[in-house]
Parts: structure tokens; C-alpha cells; sequence
């Protein structure tokens, strides 16, 4: 198309922005006279649109329409290989001042980067069409609903983006009766089409950057196609821009599953974890119990943004609509709630494997290894190759109420109140299957230190252990020190006694042999079973320096073949010699707080230290 038509579709689009929000048709308009897109289009959410969308994606490439009696109306994506996770490096907090974005988070000068943006996103969109996502994250009907607009260049997004959160025309509405404020959320593949230029697959740029302004509560996202660069209501917003709209509010937003567990009396559990990308979160909220009598359902596998309610109590909602989940691991063995919602249909998979009758494989998802694959990079693969067929951070979208077990409570606008959370993280060693907070500070602090061996889900070296606090170390959006703080002062409001009771867990302790110290999955309800004994002060525990933990014969291994009361001390074993290491890593990580520490934080510190010296 010649620059003149282009710019005759461009005025044609403008005169008829199809919204009476000022502030938005404004903002469209400017953003499309910066990156001169070839169309403006609004997207409208229906299922006709996306049908649409999708069969354009397949003809350009983009996705592969999977087998329809397996995968009913699903898709496969191949990113660039060097487009495959969130790329930490390139995210940016970008506050007016460079203490609001702590340590924790790559910073510069706003101005500076606005500018430096501005040239990027210059002509970004050119010979693409420039979609129009208008969404809400967490309920429409809510008091406040939390508004964004996504502007992109991606049709991917924008498919993506539809099973992810409620978007499009009924949002749009919504928003236009009150001009409400929605978080400006824009996004652009970096990748220009020329006039007669032919597209590639997975177009997308070289450079990438992830920008935060949280004072203007807006994200500007450049060159990258994938997961959390990309769908930006997600970790952009739900978690960076709202962790500080949650700081000035009152609220938290945390990165953490809900799940609620009913047990054989009755009684209904609501528990939290949070547990850094790719460390068990979706496995967790999707758990088929191994024990007799014990239910649960699903309330979010990502995402909890939590208040304090009137009674006092903590209470916990998911503002997303679908599962990003990763997809190794994930088998009708491991996580058989997952396999059931996904192959419902209506999801997308991004550099899974394909198998030679139009269906998807990925590790673990099966007990026997299909003989022939197309693996993520389109090349034959078959069991001898040393080299996965999914990509490690290979992900299945699917809508949330494609779960059989999700809970009645997701859909309501009040949340659910919490009565645990669970902190956990990735450790071949050290850290024990379970461990109970002394008191609630004593859990904040576990919070507060959390570790984890990093994983495919960022880009860089995978296995090396980082302190990770509430698994949100790539997602505060503010200062780190002033984070802790607003915990302490948000929970300070909460009922003392209704507040929720701490755990710290660690499903991947490895034996002295090398192998699992816990069969994890399923079997990770008797860990949970344990929990609410303790709070119901029926189970039993051995106080260590860090705190409570199981006895050999209080975690309920019925049923659990070949595994005994000895292997739960090996799997809780707390050892003095691995714990100073650990006291100094901790000590040097709060090293960086300087003055920001919370007191409380700092009297944690040194009851350990004291317990540990004893
Ligand atoms: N050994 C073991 N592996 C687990 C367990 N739970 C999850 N995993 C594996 O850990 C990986 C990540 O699990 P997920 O549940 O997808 O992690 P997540 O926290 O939801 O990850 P993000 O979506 O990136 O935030 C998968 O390969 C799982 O198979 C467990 O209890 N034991
Ligand atoms: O954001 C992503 O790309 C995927 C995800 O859920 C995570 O990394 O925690
Ligand atoms: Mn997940």
C-alpha cells in the first residue's frame, strides 16, 4: 500500500474512533500519528472476531490450527528463537525519581526514556494494523474496576489477550459511562512491514524494552512478542503498575495462586502462594488431592491482588480470565485438572511440539515419548535427540473456565478471605518440604528472604539462587524497602487474629542420591493437609531454628507406596551447616535495604541469628 492510501485509511479510522471517551479517541489517535499504522482497529471481543483473527493468523503463518477432534479451535505459535520469556534485563521502572524504583529494578530518567521510546516507536507500526484492546483485570461489576487499553501491532496479542482477560466492547462501554481512568498499555512487535514486504512468522525486534511509568500508571513495551513482554495485562499491570496502585490505595497486588481446600469435615481453607515464574503456582492451583476426603478448587494460578475486608479479614482476588501456564511438566500424570481444561479446546500454544496427527506434545505430558515430532523450531525430532522438543518456557493458554474444578467464589467481586499463605521457591537444598512461621512477622520475614534457583520463564542462566521476595523480585514496581513497609501497614489494619498463618515450602529438595526428596504434584494436598492441622492445632510439629516442622509420622502418607516417615525427615531436615550459609546470604540481602528495613523485619533477623548460634 502506497504512503498516501495509508494515510487516507488512518484519517478515515480516526473520523469514526468508535468511542465517546475523549481521553482514549485522543490518546488512539496520537499513538497512531506516531507509529503510522497501515489500519486503526478496534477490537470488539465476539467470538466472530476471533474466529476471524485466528483463521487470519493461519494463513500468514503465525499459528498452526491443530487436530479439532483433540484440540478443539486451538492453535500453535513458534516464537523467534530469541523471543522466548520475559526479558528482565530490558524491563524498567521508570519513577520521577530513581529511589522509587528501588534497587531491585532497572531505572532511568523518565524524560530520557520517553524520548529514546518515542524514536523507536516512530513508524513502529507500519504496513500493520494497530489494534484497539480496550479490558478491565478482576470483575467488570467491581467498585472500582481496573481499566487498560492495550494498543498493539500483534494480532497474537490480541487472540492471547481475549482468553487472558475480559476485553472489548462491553469494557468499552463501561468505561465511556464515567470516562473512567484506564491504565494506557501500548505495545508494538518493533517490526515495520515496508510497502510489499512479505512478513515472517513471528516478526519482532532485536531490542527490547519493558517500561514502566508508574506515576502515570502507563506501559510502553517494544520488539518483543512474548508472554509477559507482550500480553500486557499481566505482569505489566496486574502486577508492576498495580503493585503501586496498591501502595497508594491500600491494597496488595501479589503473585500468587488462591486455591481453596474443603476437608472431609466441611471446613473451607483459602490459601495463597506465591511462588516465583515457573516454580509451581498453576500445578498447585490445579491440584487433584492423593488423600481420601479432601477437596479443592481453583481461584487463581498466577495472580492475587488482596485487600483487607470489613470484618478485618485479608481477602484475595484473581483479576485474570484464562491460564498462561507452562507447559512442560504438565502431564495427565502430574497436573490431570490441567490436560482436562486444555484440551477442551479454544487455547494457544506458544513453542510446544507438534505431533504427526495435528495435536501438541511437550515433556511430561505423556508417560511415552511419541517416536516423531516436529519440535518448537520446526525441525524432525525424534526420543534420540538431545535437545528438548518444547521449549522449556513453552506455555498453553486456555480460558479459566475451561477448569472443571474452578471455584464458585472466582466469580465474585468481593474475593475470597485468606487463611494461609504458602511461600515457596525452588532449592535442591537447605530449605525444608515445609515449614510453619512462627508468628505472622516471623512468616512476612520468610516472605521477605524467599529464594529460588531461576528458570526458563526469564531470559539468562538458568539454576543460580536469588532472593526473590513474595516471588515478586521482577514484578515490585516500586522501591523494594518501601514494598516491605506497605505490607507491614497493610496487614497492621487486618484483624490480628484472622490474619492469615505462613508456611514456607519447597517442593524441589533433592535427596543426597540426587532425586526428588517429595513426590510433589498431587501428593503436595498432604503438605496442605498438614497446614490446616496446624491451624487447627491437630498436627503435630518439631520446632527448629526457622520454625515448625513436620515430625516423621505427622504428614499423612496414606496410599503413598515406598514412601515413610524416614524420608520425611530427609525431606524437612534442617541443617545447621547449610543454615549459615544461608543466615549469611540472607544477612547480605538485606544488606541492600539500607534504613528501609522494616523494624520487625530486623528483629526477625536477629531471632535467628540467636536461635541459630543456640
Ligand atoms: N518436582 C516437582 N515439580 C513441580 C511441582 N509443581 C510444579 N512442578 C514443575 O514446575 C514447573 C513449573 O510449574 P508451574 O506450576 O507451571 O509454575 P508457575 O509458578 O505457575 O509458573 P509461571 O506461570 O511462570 O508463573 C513445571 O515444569 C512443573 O511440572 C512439584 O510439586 N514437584
Ligand atoms: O510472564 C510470562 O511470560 C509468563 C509468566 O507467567 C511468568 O514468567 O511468570
Ligand atoms: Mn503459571
Amino acid at each position: 500500500m502506497s504512503e498516501s492510501s495509508d494515510q487516507q485509511v488512518l484519517d478515515a479510522q480516526r473520523g469514526t474512533a468508535p468511542t465517546t471517551h475523549a481521553q482514549l479517541a485522543a490518546w488512539v489517535e496520537e499513538v497512531a500519528a506516531l507509529t503510522q499504522p497501515q489500519s486503526v482497529y478496534w477490537v470488539d471481543g465476539s467470538q466472530g472476531e476471533y474466529d476471524r483473527l485466528t483463521s487470519e493468523l493461519v494463513d500468514s503463518g503465525t499459528f498452526v490450527r491443530l487436530n479439532d477432534d483433540r484440540f478443539p479451535n486451538s492453535f500453535a505459535a513458534f516464537s523467534d528463537p530469541k523471543d522466548v520469556a520475559r526479558v528482565e534485563e530490558q524491563t524498567y521502572i521508570c519513577s520521577e525519581n530513581r529511589h522509587d524504583a528501588g534497587f531491585t529494578n532497572n531505572w532511568m530518567e523518565p524524560a530520557e526514556m520517553k524520548a529514546k521510546l518515542r524514536t523507536l516507536f516512530e513508524g513502529s507500526m507500519r504496513g500493520r494494523t494497530m489494534y484497539v484492546i480496550p479490558f478491565v483485570m478482576g470483575p467488570l461489576d467491581a467498585e472500582e474496576p481496573k481499566y487498560g487499553v492495550e494498543i498493539t501491532d500483534s494480532a497474537y496479542v490480541v487472540a492471547s489477550m481475549r482468553i487472558m482477560a475480559r476485553i472489548g466492547t462491553d469494557v468499552l462501554r463501561r468505561m465511556e459511562l464515567t470516562d473512567a481512568f484506564y491504565v494506557p498499555a501500548l505495545h508494538s512487535l518493533g517490526a515495520p512491514l515496508a510497502a510489499g514486504e512479505e512478513d515472517v512468522a513471528w516478526p519482532c525486534n532485536e531490542e527490547k524494552w519493558i517500561v514502566h511509568f508508574p506515576e502515570e500508571r502507563s506501559i510502553w513495551s517494544y520488539g518483543s512478542g512474548y508472554g509477559g513482554n507482550a500480553l500486557l495485562g499481566k505482569k505489566c499491570y496486574a502486577l508492576r503498575i498495580a503493585s503501586v496502585m496498591a501502595r497508594d490505595e491500600g491494597w496488595l497486588a501479589e503473585h500468587m495462586l488462591i486455591i481453596k481446600l474443603t476437608s472431609p469435615e466441611g471446613k473451607a481453607y483459602n490459601i495463597a502462594a506465591a511462588f516465583p515464574s515457573a516454580c509451581g503456582k498453576t500445578n498447585l492451583a490445579l491440584l487433584d488431592p492423593t488423600i481420601e476426603g479432601w477437596k479443592a478448587e481453583t481461584l487463581g494460578d498466577d495472580i492475587n491482588w488482596m485487600r483487607i475486608g470489613k470484618e478485618g479479614e485479608l481477602r484475595g482476588l484473581n483479576p485474570e480470565y484464562g491460564l498462561f501456564g507452562v507447559a512442560p511438566g504438565t502431564g495427565w500424570g502430574t497436573n490431570p485438572n490441567a490436560m482436562r481444561a486444555i484440551t477442551k479446546g479454544n487455547s494457544i500454544f506458544t513453542n510446544v511440539a507438534l505431533t504427526d496427527d495435528g495435536g501438541v506434545w511437550w515433556e511430561g505430558m505423556t508417560e511415552e515419548t511419541p517416536a516423531h515430532l516436529t519440535d518448537w523450531q520446526g525441525n524432525e525430532w525424534t526420543p534420540e535427540a538431545d535437545r528438548p522438543a518444547a521449549h522449556p518456557n513453552s506455555r498453553f493458554c486456555t480460558p479459566i473456565d475451561q477448569i472443571d474444578m474452578l471455584a464458585q467464589d472466582y466469580y465474585s467481586p468481593d474475593g475470597v478471605e485468606i487463611h494461609a499463605i504458602l511461600f515457596g521457591g525452588r532449592r535442591k537444598t537447605t530449605v525444608p518440604l515445609v515449614t510453619q512461621a512462627r508468628t505472622w512477622s516471623n512468616g512476612v520475614f520468610m516472605g521477605s528472604t524467599l529464594s529460588s534457583e531461576t528458570t526458563a520463564a526469564a531470559a539468562g542462566q538458568v539454576g543460580v539462587v536469588r532472593r526473590d521476595p513474595m516471588a515478586m523480585l521482577p514484578f515490585i514496581g516500586y522501591d523494594a524497602g518501601d514494598y516491605l513497609n506497605h505490607w507491614d501497614s497493610i496487614t497492621a489494619k487486618a484483624d490480628p487474629d484472622r490474619l492469615p498463618h505462613i508456611f514456607l515450602v519447597n517442593w524441589f529438595r533433592r535427596t543426597p542420591e540426587g532425586g526428588f526428596a517429595w513426590p510433589g504434584f498431587g501428593d503436595n494436598s498432604r503438605v496442605l493437609k498438614w497446614a490446616i492441622e496446624r491451624i487447627e492445632g491437630k498436627a503435630d510439629a518439631r520446632e527448629t531454628p526457622i520454625g515448625f516442622v513436620p515430625t516423621g509420622d505427622s504428614l499423612d502418607l496414606t496410599g503413598l507406596e515406598g514412601f515413610t516417615p524416614a524420608d520425611v525427615e530427609v525431606a524437612v531436615n534442617v541443617d545447621p551447616e547449610e543454615w549459615k550459609t544461608e543466615l549469611a546470604s540472607i544477612e547480605e540481602w538485606y544488606g541492600n535495604f539500607g534504613d528501609s528495613l522494616p523494624q520487625s523485619l530486623r528483629d526477625e533477623l536477629a531471632g535467628l541469628q540467636e536461635r541459630l548460634r543456640a
